[in-house]
């Protein structure tokens, strides 16, 4: 009789599914099986509260629903395979369970394919509707009579064209039975119509439009629309793609004006081939041309041995900055497609970095895929899938390419590991380069953390032989690091008198580097004119109406603001907030309004006085908001178009322009005092980073930094390039203040837009933690955060450390499960995880 369960129902399908949800709520939610079953991890549409959600299939059964319950059905099962490979579904699961965040808001994470979904509107046919169609029913309700009778055939003639029980467009519908939107709303409300939005099979490979310049072409007279457009071109090396050339605001019209006369052709090619000829500098060598040297050899065969031996490998290559990290990677990413697998490449921020995407096109053509955030859903979509068949085996991205689906996964490389961009500040809150560990550990794949300035975390599992450390400690072609001298502004301030942005030794320097035919850049890490507007009277700051926020003062756009608002006027850099500069203090109507605090529009103006005949040029989120910005200000700095650039942190990120001899730090200390316990670290790594842009050519480098802590060891061991000595010493505040690496933390956000619910439930909260014994756990709070409004919403925050990562979950896991009692709504307790930002 052993067999009996099985023989009596050989056909039994499962009733029912369970569904992740991209809701805020750590469940499942069960719907019944109606038609074709789904797979475990395949996609499907349900209704949820009113809406149609897109949710994952996490299981199929039959169990018994609890008493007086019944599962909806599922309207649609959108792919017939799981989507997910099992490694990415584990890998889910574990961001869920590390981040304590709901599965569904996971996966949705993992699946760019929306744009699939939401394509377009489709109408079908609905139980109700059929009766209505079949029976006459509701014939004469009040609802229906309120129709005239052409509506009434109208809504008959929509039931009888979806009869079959065929999905169909929206236009197509409407044009056979002339029915118009409200009417089918109507129906829909009515439940006659389901309204659904469906999947569009589109796999072709995109292809992209460019314009190239034809370079003999005798220039004729032209309008200042086609100037605009040819010296564009010309500025980048004749080639841009069309949809950038958008930027420049002419009429599309001019473009197509200048191929008729033969001044510009256009190209279709894939989408990423073309980048072989952007972002690139014909006079410099690419990345994997160059003869590995001996520390490059050494990392190389290390991590390529890894690779052969197999298994979970993880690497921490620290190397200075110019020591030639990118050139190992690509040899490495060369040796796991030799091997027959892929590689992933981790990068912050792909636009900022145009010569590496460049460089990765030439050295891999066809195989590689970029993910980053400027795609469109529809783009993305199209990169994954081509990922996932397994045509492109190099995927280079941002934080979430580390859910690409790549296919036989070798190699992961998380490139300036440090970076703070790779932890993503909404739910899921996770580290990308701790995911990007973890799916290394799953795959049994190698992992090399690359950095000159290694995240205290990497560092001490360097430390404790859980990381293997590989070093490349000076640059290539034996070019020295760049000297570095501190300028006390104190003494400054009392040898002049003033309160001056740029010291003497800055300008003296800057001077004779401009006069010697070399390139300098400053770093004034702020944008805007002044980034304080206070009154003297009341003392008051003018702040945000929305945030707690000091407003920064803008200065009309200039030229190269080409994403700056164009006029006058304060603005909140964290809403985006806007006001016109008030004549009078919002507060005491004083007159008496002053600007503090220099951002890096107020450089550019004084350095253009003080340095008439520089070609400066601007480098932050006024100047540069994608890619493109990017190329062109990055081929201007090579050509030496530009020979003195003022930036943000931007400046500091990655960039190889062998020109630049001086790099100036103009109030990056500032810092320093900000209410967080990572400061330190990033003050230095800003300061390492920055002062690695110089002298990467054959010219030695040289940096001032201007500082009001020329004491703080931050400061005095970036001046000494000293990373191991900065480390020794924060490792003993972490350890004393029981901070990471010390401890593992979280920051526990309580937020709403009423400020006695911010405050009542933090202190709910508040004196449920005081109750409650846990081992090892120090609680922080509750305190105002940082920053106690923003938004609009106020925030109060705890700060949670536990000596063991179990013990900070569960913690984390009884306090949801206490708010949740209390009816303190999910979506008000931000929970986050190795929070790199209290603020
Ligand atoms: N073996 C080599 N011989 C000569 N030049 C090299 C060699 N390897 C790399 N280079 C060149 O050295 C420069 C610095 O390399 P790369 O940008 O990879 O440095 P990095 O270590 O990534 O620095 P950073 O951390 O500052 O970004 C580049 O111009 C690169 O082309
Ligand atoms: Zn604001």
């Amino acid at each position: 009789m052993a067999n009996e369960g099985s023989g009596r129902y050989p056909e039994a399908v499962p009733l029912f599914c369970d569904v992740a949800l991209p809701v805020p709520l750590d469940q499942t939610f069960t719907y019944a099986v109606n038609g074709a079953v789904p797979t475990v991890g395949a996609r499907v549409l349900v209704p949820f509260s009113g809406q149609r959600l897109m949710g994952v299939v996490l299981r199929v059964h039959s169990d018994p629903l609890p008493e007086g319950i019944e599962a909806k059905p599922v309207q649609q099962v959108l792919d017939d395979a799981p989507l997910l490979p099992d490694e990415l579904m584990r890998l889910a699961t574990w961001i869920a369970s590390y981040y304590v965040a709901p599965l569904g808001e996971v996966l949705r994470g993992m699946l760019p394919l929306s744009a699939e979904v939401k394509r377009h509107l489709v109408y079908r046919i609905a139980e109700q509707g059929r009766k209505v169609l079949y029976e006459g029913a509701e014939k004469g309700s009040s609802r229906r009579s309120r129709l005239t009778p052409e509506e009434q055939n109208r809504e008959y003639a929509v039931l009888n064209y979806l009869e079959s029980g065929e999905p169909a467009k929206a236009s197509a519908l409407r044009s056979a039975t002339q029915a118009n939107k409200a009417l089918l709303d109507g129906m829909v409300k009515k439940k006659w119509l389901l309204r659904e939005a469906i999947a569009d099979q589109r796999d072709a490979r995109r292809l992209e439009r460019i314009a190239v310049l034809v370079p003999e072409a005798r220039l004729p007279k032209l309008n200042d629309n086609q100037t605009a457009i040819l010296a564009e071109l010309a500025a980048v090396g004749g080639r841009m793609r069309i949809s950038d050339l958008r930027a420049l605001q002419v009429p599309d019209s001019t473009l197509g004006t200048l191929v008729k006369r033969g001044l510009v052709a256009i190209e279709e090619v894939p989408e990423a081939f073309h980048m072989g000829g952007i972002g690139q500098h014909p006079s410099k060598k690419h990345a994997h041309e160059h003869a590995l040297n001996e520390a490059q050899m050494e990392a190389l065969s290390t991590i390529a041995a890894a690779m052969a031996k197999g298994g979970f490998q993880p690497h921490l290559l620290y190397g200075v900055t110019g020591s030639g990290k990118t050139t190992v990677y690509f040899a490495a990413m060369q040796r796991a497609l030799d091997a027959g697998h892929s590689a992933l490449l981790l990068v912050p921020e792909i636009g900022l970095t145009p010569a590496m995407t460049g460089q990765l096109v030439a050295a891999f053509g066809a195989e590689v895929a970029l993910l980053h955030s400027q795609l469109t859903p529809d783009e993305r979509a199209e990169q994954w899938h081509r990922i996932r068949r397994g045509e492109a085996r190099i995927v280079v991205g941002t934080r979430s390419a580390v859910f690409a689906p790549l296919v036989k996964l070798g190699l992961i490389i998380v490139d300036e590991e440090h970076d703070s961009s790779y932890k993503q500040e909404e739910t899921p809150r996770y580290h990308g380069r701790d995911v990007a560990v973890m799916r290394a550990k799953f795959n049994d794949a190698t992992i090399v953390l690359g950095s000159a300035t290694p995240s205290l975390e990497s560092w001490s599992n360097s430390e404790k032989g859980r990381y293997r450390r590989v070093e490349m400690l000076t640059r290539v072609m034996n070019r020295p690091l760049p000297e570095v001298e501190l300028v006390d502004m104190r003494a400054e301030f009392q040898a002049t008198g003033q309160e001056n942005l740029f010291c003497r030794r800055l300008i003296e320097e800057t001077q004779a580097t401009l006069d010697r035919g070399e390139q300098a850049i400053i770093l004034l890490n702020r944008r805007g004119y002044s980034f304080v507007v206070m009154c003297r009277s009341c003392g008051e700051k003018i702040e945000c109406e929305n945030c707690a926020i000091s407003m920064t003062f803008h200065k009309p756009a200039t030229r190269t603001d080409l994403h700056a608002h164009p006029g006058e006027r304060l603005e909140c850099h964290y809403c985006g907030f806007r006001r016109s500069v008030p004549k009078l203090c919002p507060k005491c109507n004083s007159e008496h309004l002053y600007y503090l605090g220099a951002g890096s529009q107020q450089g550019e103006e004084r350095l253009q006085e003080i340095f008439p005949n520089a070609r400066i040029g601007r480098m932050d989120r006024d100047t540069v908001r994608g890619r493109s910005d990017m190329e062109r200000l990055l081929t201007r700095l090579h050509a030496g178009e530009i020979n003195l650039l003022v930036g943000t942190q931007m400046i500091a990120k990655g960039h190889d322009i062998h020109g630049v001899t001086l790099v100036g730090v103009v109030g990056a200390d500032h810092a320093l005092g900000l209410p967080d316990f990572r400061a330190a670290e990033r003050v230095f790594q800003l300061l390492t980073q920055v002062s690695g842009r110089a002298g990467r050519g054959d010219l030695p480098g040289k940096v001032l930094v201007q500082t009001y802590h020329p004491d703080h060891y931050a400061i005095q061991f970036a001046a000494k390039h000293d990373y191991p000595a900065f480390v020794a010493k924060e490792m003993q505040y972490r350890r004393w203040m029981h901070y990471p690496p010390f401890s593992v933390l979280a920051n526990v956000l309580i937020q709403s837009d009423k400020l006695e619910e911010a405050t009542g439930w933090s202190a709910t909260l508040g004196g449920w933690f005081q109750k409650t014994s846990f081992d090892k756990v120090r609680i922080l709070g509750p305190a105002a955060a940082p920053i106690v409004r923003l938004k609009r919403i106020y925030r109060y925050h705890f700060v949670l450390k536990a000596e063991k990562r179990q013990t900070l979950g569960e913690v984390l896991r009884r306090m949801l499960a206490f708010a949740d009692a209390q009816g303190i709504p999910r979506r008000s307790i931000l929970v986050d995880v190795d929070a790199v930002h209290l603020m």
